[in-house]
């Protein structure tokens, strides 16, 4: 059977745990089939980024038009973006309608610390891509910087996603891998939509084995969305999906930092 459409438009992680290729094994874990707009290549592994090559512009919307001129998306995925002026450049794709379903993973900063998007590109995020967005889906950090603010408490990660809201997408999630001080045991995300507030629980898992939580998420988020769910059944399928990968991949151990997730945990190597 012809399965649905997914484009992400997202950097390249050379050691396969997070960006492009985390999204493609996350689609193709799903059922979706996986299109890809690189913005950057990044010299990375699971203990940091050692070099980022941005992609131009140009040839980000190049690429876009290549796949959305020919394939039938559904639903579109924003990870590292690297630059203001690739931010500008998908914002004004989103702008003249060519974006379907699209999740914004607005992501700033990898897990081992290093920055991911120029500085000057925060303002752009905030005035010309998140308000356009079916979703976005901001960790407490990245939440922290567009808004400006301290979240210390899971009221404040509620204030954060209601204040997001504000800002124009049509629903926000405010993940909560980073544990804010009373949600110690759990992982807790905020979900805002249409002016009302809710919690995605699921259980801490105790790894270190996190590279790529924050892009697995989104990738399957835009998967559903893809296929035709809801916005609160993507959202629910996605944060299953996420903690079943953590917890396939807790054991194992590639690389010597941050491992990446098991997006194959239903595959017949991983029973
Ligand atoms: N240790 C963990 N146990 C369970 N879920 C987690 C854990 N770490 C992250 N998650 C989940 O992974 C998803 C991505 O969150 P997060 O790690 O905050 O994103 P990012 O990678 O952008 O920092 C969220 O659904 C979050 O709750
Ligand atoms: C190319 C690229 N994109 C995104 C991330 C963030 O990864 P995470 O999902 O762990 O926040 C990354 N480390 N590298």
């Amino acid at each position: 059977m012809t399965p649905p459409v997914a484009l992400t438009i997202a950097g390249s992680d050379s050691s396969g745990g997070a960006g492009i290729q985390a999204d493609l094994k996350t689609f193709a874990a799903l059922g979706v089939f996986g299109t890809s707009a690189v913005t950057a290549l990044t010299a990375q592994n699971t203990s940091g980024v050692r070099g980022v090559h941005p992609v131009p512009a140009e040839f980000v919307i190049a690429q876009v038009d290549a796949v959305l001129d020919d394939l039938p998306v559904t639903a579109v995925k924003t990870g590292m973006l690297a630059t203001a002026d690739v931010v500008r450049a998908v914002a004004d794709l989103a702008a003249a309608g060519r974006l379907p379903g699209l999740v914004v993973d607005p992501v700033m900063v990898a897990s081992s610390g290093d920055p991911l998007l120029e500085p000057q590109a925060e303002r752009l995020y905030l005035e010309a891509l998140l308000p356009q967005a079916t979703v976005i889906t901001p960790n407490v950090r990245e939440a922290e910087v567009l808004l400006d603010t301290s979240i210390r408490t899971l009221t404040e990660q509620r204030e954060a996603a209601r204040a997001l809201g504000a800002l124009g997408p049509s629903t926000v999630v405010v993940k909560g891998g980073h544990p804010v001080t009373d949600s110690a045991d759990a992982a807790v995300d905020v979900v805002w939509n249409d002016g009302s507030v809710y919690e995605l629980r699921g259980p801490r898992i105790d790894t270190g084995n996190n590279h790529g939580t924050g892009c697995t998420f989104a990738a399957a988020t835009a998967a559903a969305l893809a296929m035709g769910r809801d916005v609160h059944g993507a959202l629910a399928g996605a944060k299953n999906f996420v903690s079943d990968a953590l917890a396939a991949g807790a054991a194992w151990r590639l690389g010597q930092g941050h491992g990446p997730l098991d997006h194959f945990f239903s595959s017949p190597r991983s029973r």
